[in-house]
């Protein structure tokens, strides 16, 4: 079992922290995007895609991160409003930065990358500044994600929003979401993981983000040397993503849980990662067994890598009761 102190006299269940961007995905699949014509816009940015989610599940979401001073902009923030998520710490850039753009190429369902336009983006500008120390300690829970630490300013206003989650007893939530992309150098990359994981109490990621993680170590561990590295930090729960082979948890006390993932029809990959975490907070928050909290993210995930978008696509509670209720896990 696990032990999670989730504050239940506090007003938010959950404050996302980083990426705010747009995913523009392409309308015309299973060719190159050099044939693409026309794109579907969304709210996109792995942060944003969970909250979005663990909002759609019922919790109560805020949001940490700052957007450009344009229709993006807005059309982010307007988006999250009528999601019900609450917008008050999201800043607006004044100097000018751009909202990240993530176009996304299906070639085929297994098949998917994201073409990322990326260069003076607003997301990376969050401050030190924007971080508020009372709306922090006004939540149960934080969620970080690895590309907010990828760059100056926003990698000092995740390090601050850790500090101020642990002064207040906040439960840190760490999905890893490295984008290579986002970053200079494998070496930058695991220093700064390395420092922030030191600081959560969950731990999410793939067995390839925990490698690179790993890079400095003697030799490659094997998914339980590195959840009880975690575990001699303030990791309670590590959990290990192995793509359409489902996923592995591990707890302090020793246990192991896995899940198997759902058939599905799949239109793209991308978002699997999101959705799965959304629901397995999700299933944190409910106090469920990690399995059963598996489980639901494998089958949020499933649902989600059957439909165009990421964000627009995260199921409800209802939604995913009814596809498991027919659904075929795999294990
Ligand atoms: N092809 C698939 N069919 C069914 N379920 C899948 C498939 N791929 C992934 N999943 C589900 O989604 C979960 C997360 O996927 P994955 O391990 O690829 O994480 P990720 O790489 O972070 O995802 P993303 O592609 O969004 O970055 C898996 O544990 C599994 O439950
Ligand atoms: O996180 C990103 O920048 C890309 C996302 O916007 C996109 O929805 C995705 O890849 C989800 O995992």
């Amino acid at each position: 079992m696990y032990h999670l102190d989730f504050k239940s006299d506090r007003p938010i269940d959950l404050i996302g922290v980083g990426r705010l961007c747009i995913d523009l995905n392409a309308d015309q699949f299973n060719r190159p995007m050099e044939e693409t014509k026309s794109f579907t816009k969304y709210v996109g940015g792995s942060p944003a895609n969970i909250t979005i989610g663990a909002g759609r599940l019922g919790l109560k979401p805020g949001f940490i991160g700052k957007v450009s001073d344009d229709q993006m902009g807005r059309f982010i923030v307007n988006y999250l409003e009528n999601e019900q998520i609450d917008t008050a710490n999201i800043a607006v850039d004044q100097t000018g930065a751009v909202t990240g753009l993530a176009f996304t190429e299906i070639k085929s369902p297994e098949d998917c990358s994201i073409l990322m336009y990326r260069d003076n983006v607003a997301d990376l500008k969050l401050s030190t500044d924007d971080v508020s120390e009372d709306y922090i300690k006004s939540a149960k829970a934080l969620h970080i994600s690895g590309t907010a630490l990828s760059a100056s300013p926003s990698r000092e206003a995740v390090f601050l929003s850790l500090e101020y989650a642990r002064k207040h007893d906040v439960v840190v939530i760490f999905d890893l979401d490295y984008r290579p992309y986002s970053w200079n150098n494998d070496k930058e990359t695991a220093t700064y993981y390395n420092l922030a994981a030191e600081k959560c109490d969950v731990i999410i990621g793939t067995r390839d983000e925990f490698n690179m993680m790993e890079q400095f170590e003697k030799e490659q561990k094997n998914d339980e040397e590195t959840a009880s590295k975690w575990f001699s930090h303030k990791a309670e729960i590590v959990v290990i993503k192995h793509g359409s082979k489902g996923s592995y948890a591990y707890t302090k006390d020793g246990s192991t849980y896995t899940s198997g993932t759902f058939k599905t029809k799949v239109l793209k990959t991308f978002g699997a990662g999101d959705s799965y975490a959304s629901a397995f907070i999700y299933g944190l928050f409910n106090q469920w067994d990690l399995s059963k909290a598996m489980e639901y993210g494998s089958a949020s995930a499933a649902i989600v890598i059957s439909k165009h978008s990421c964000s627009e696509a995260m199921p409800t509670s209802d939604e995913i009761d009814q596809f498991m209720a027919t659904a075929t896990i795999q294990s």
